[in-house]
């Protein structure tokens, strides 16, 4: 590991989601040469939008495609209900994403948690790391899975995935996949990928915009305060990248990069 997070910055996400997109697609490129697929996971909140609105645009270049038949998409983290629930970060992303992929075209795999087992959050959680481990354990180290991309996002408290800043679950060094029962924002009961595995991913990229979040993204990137954000930051070093918009970093002294690829 070296380096530091990377940070671009844009006017609007209108102008950061191509720039998402290009990267997006080179991460997509790399997992498909190492393995013949693109094991990404995604975050609930805004980004399933933002994500739409990168991914669904029509080509610029005959490079510029999206193999969505040869995507695996995970969740970062999931609440525990129904499919179907408002809550769950699975509808969101259907609805958002899913949903609008031309139907003629090949389809991503996507891995929903298991939705028999919403009681028991720690089975929950069992089950959903046994859909990792037939996903990647022929292929990587068993002791951790390896993800071609992760995307996230950042609560305005720093968290990301479901890991929240001062919850015991930073310090879970094992598991791939783990309950919470306490989530501070609502529904109280989820799985979320673990620290280790957050981080280690071959890439890391952050979406997070508008002005709610500049008071946190100072402190993620002035201060770091063991803010699970920052956590992913000093564990990934240059493997991560956040896409803002000005908004969100306004005021924020950490030095933003001219994206290039
Ligand atoms: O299930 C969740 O609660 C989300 O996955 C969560 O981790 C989200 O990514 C952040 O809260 C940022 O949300 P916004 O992008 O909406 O600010």
């Amino acid at each position: 590991m070296g380096g530091q997070a990377n940070l671009y910055s844009f006017p609007a996400v209108g102008d950061l989601a191509p720039v998402l997109r290009a990267y997006i697609i080179q991460s997509q490129a790399n997992g498909i040469a190492r393995h013949g697929t693109f094991k990404v996971a995604v975050s609930g909140g805004s980004l399933p939008k933002t994500l739409a609105q990168a991914l669904l645009a029509p080509p610029t270049s005959e490079t510029d495609v999206v193999h969505w038949g040869n995507w695996e998409i995970f969740f970062a983290d999931e609440r525990a209900v129904p499919l179907d629930h408002a809550d769950s970060n699975y509808a969101l992303l259907k609805a958002e994403l899913l949903d609008k992929l031309p139907a003629d075209a090949p389809q991503p795999k996507v891995h929903p948690i298991d939705a028999s087992v919403l009681d028991d959050a720690q089975e929950l959680a069992d089950r959903y790391e046994q859909e990792l481990v037939a996903s990647f354990a022929s292929r990587d180290s068993v002791r951790l899975p390896i993800f071609d991309l992760l995307l996230l996002g950042c609560g305005p408290d720093g968290h990301t995935c479901s890991l929240f800043p001062g919850h015991e679950l930073l310090r879970e060094t094992s598991a791939w996949v783990a309950p919470i029962e306490d989530s501070p924002k609502p529904p109280p009961r989820r799985v979320t990928l673990t620290l280790p595995v957050v981080t280690h991913a071959v890439r890391v990229a952050f979406v997070a915009t508008g002005g709610g979040k500049k008071e946190v993204m100072k402190e993620i990137f002035e201060a770091g305060n063991g803010l699970p954000c920052a956590l992913v930051n000093e564990g990934c070093g240059d493997r991560c990248s956040w896409f803002v918009d000005d908004a969100a970093v306004e005021g924020v002294t950490y030095p933003r990069r001219p994206f290039s690829l």
